[in-house]
Order: structure tokens, then C-alpha cells, then sequence
């Protein structure tokens, strides 16, 4: 069961646009989905969350646009690092977490970019990796090395966080990801216009011919 809970009641402007983001965050077990989640929205680090796979709102202004952010907070589908479609169809941004102390959480996060660069819908969802727990570098099992070239031969954003550090770091990755779905939307919508300009093009050589 997936529970839905929005951190603020939201009155909206006659006339304003609302634009809304669904982010998707994936991840091995005990990488700190849900410390990030939390400090995102609370800008506070508990320690210890529940098990309950969620969906949480929060609005927030990015470039002077209104933007409803809505992000589920998913459970690690075991070693393969599954994904259901429901997700696939769900999300317009994928936050991949890792744990810089688990070399295994690492092979989780390059297994699940493999089955989403291979779905046909989602081959090219704006994706930001997330190597958490910067803070435990006695521990670390992953170098930032490793996570840069991951990201870079992927396409994707990079970041190391400490969730349990700073709420500064947390909020760059929403934000820098929110800013890749808009720049993804821009480009479709563009793209949907040529295309658009084509078929009125060819349409009116093709009836040109048939005269
Ligand atoms: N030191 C440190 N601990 C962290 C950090 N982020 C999370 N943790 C701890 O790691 C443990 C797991 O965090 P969760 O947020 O529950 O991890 P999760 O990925 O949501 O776990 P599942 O939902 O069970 O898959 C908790 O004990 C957190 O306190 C971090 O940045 N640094």
C-alpha cells in the first residue's frame, strides 16, 4: 500500500499554473530514502523511519514558478533492484540512492539505470544519482570516482549528501532535478512542434503530387 501525504495546504491564485513533478526515489535497503525524504521536506534528520512506502507533496517556488513536488518514497525491491511499471508510468524524474559504506547498494543503483535506460518509455527520464552517507568516510566502500563515472557514462546528475548532516545538500538534488523535468518537458513540447510542422509540411507536398 502506498500512502499519499501532502505537508501543506495548498491555496491556489485564479489563474496560476500549477506545475507539478513526480519524483521517484529508488534504492537498495537502509540507503537513507526515506532520511532524504524527510529532509527535504522537514529540513530535519531523525534517525530512525518507519516502513511505509509513501507519496508526500511539498510546494515550492523554482525560478519564480510554483511547482507542487511530489515524491514516493519507495521500498528496495530486493537484490535485482526491481521496479514496477506502475512506478515506470508514475515518475517524471528518478532520484537512484546508494550508501558510500555498501558496495552492494552501489550494484543495486547500476542494475536498476540498466532497466530503466532499456524501458522504452523511460530511456530518457532525467535521473540524478544520490551517494548518501558522506558523512561515514571511515566506511566508505565507494569512492566519488566510481559514482561520478557512473554518472557521467549514464547521463545522469551526481551528487554525495549527508542526509544526517545538512538539509542544503538534500535540497540541491530535488532542485536540480525538478530543473532536468522542466528542461526534459521544454524539449518534448519543442520536439512535438516540428514534428507537428512536419506532418503539415508533407501533408500539403504530398497533395501538391497527387494533383
Ligand atoms: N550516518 C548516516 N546515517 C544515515 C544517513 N542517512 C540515513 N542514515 C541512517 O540509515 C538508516 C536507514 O535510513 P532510511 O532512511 O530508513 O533508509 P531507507 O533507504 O529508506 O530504508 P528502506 O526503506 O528500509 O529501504 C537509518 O538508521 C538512518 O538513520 C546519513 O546520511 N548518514
Amino acid at each position: 500500500m502506498v500512502v499519499e501525504v501532502k505537508t501543506r495546504l495548498e491555496v491556489m491564485e485564479p489563474n496560476q499554473q500549477r506545475v507539478e513533478a513526480n519524483i521517484l526515489l529508488l534504492g537498495a535497503h537502509n540507503v537513507g530514502k526515506t532520511a532524504l525524504t524527510v529532509r527535504f521536506l522537514t529540513r530535519r534528520f531523525i534517525g530512525e523511519y518507519g516502513d511505509i512506502e509513501s507519496i508526500y507533496s511539498r510546494v515550492d517556488r523554482v525560478d519564480g514558478q510554483e511547482i507542487c513536488i511530489n515524491i514516493w518514497d519507495s521500498q528496495a525491491g530486493g537484490k535485482s533492484g526491481s521496479i514496477s511499471d506502475k512506478q515506470l508510468q508514475w515518475a517524471d524524474g528518478m532520484v537512484l540512492v546508494y550508501d558510500i559504506c555498501d558496495r552492494g547498494s552501489f550494484e543495486v543503483t547500476r542494475q536498476q539505470l540498466q532497466l530503466i535506460r532499456r524501458s522504452r518509455k523511460m530511456s530518457s527520464v532525467p535521473v540524478v544519482i544520490v551517494a548518501n552517507k558522506r558523512d561515514l568516510q571511515h566506511h566508505r566502500r565507494v569512492s566519488s570516482e566510481e559514482g561520478h563515472l557512473l554518472a557521467l557514462t549514464e547521463r545522469c546528475g551526481f551528487f554525495e549528501v549527508s542526509a544526517a548532516e545538512t538539509y542544503h545538500g538534500v535540497l540541491l538534488v530535488f532542485h536540480r532535478l525538478v530543473d532536468l523535468v522542466r528542461e526534459t518537458r521544454a524539449l518534448r513540447k519543442s520536439m512535438a512542434g516540428v514534428r507537428g510542422i512536419v506532418r503539415s509540411v508533407s501533408a500539403v507536398f504530398g497533395k501538391k503530387r497527387a494533383e
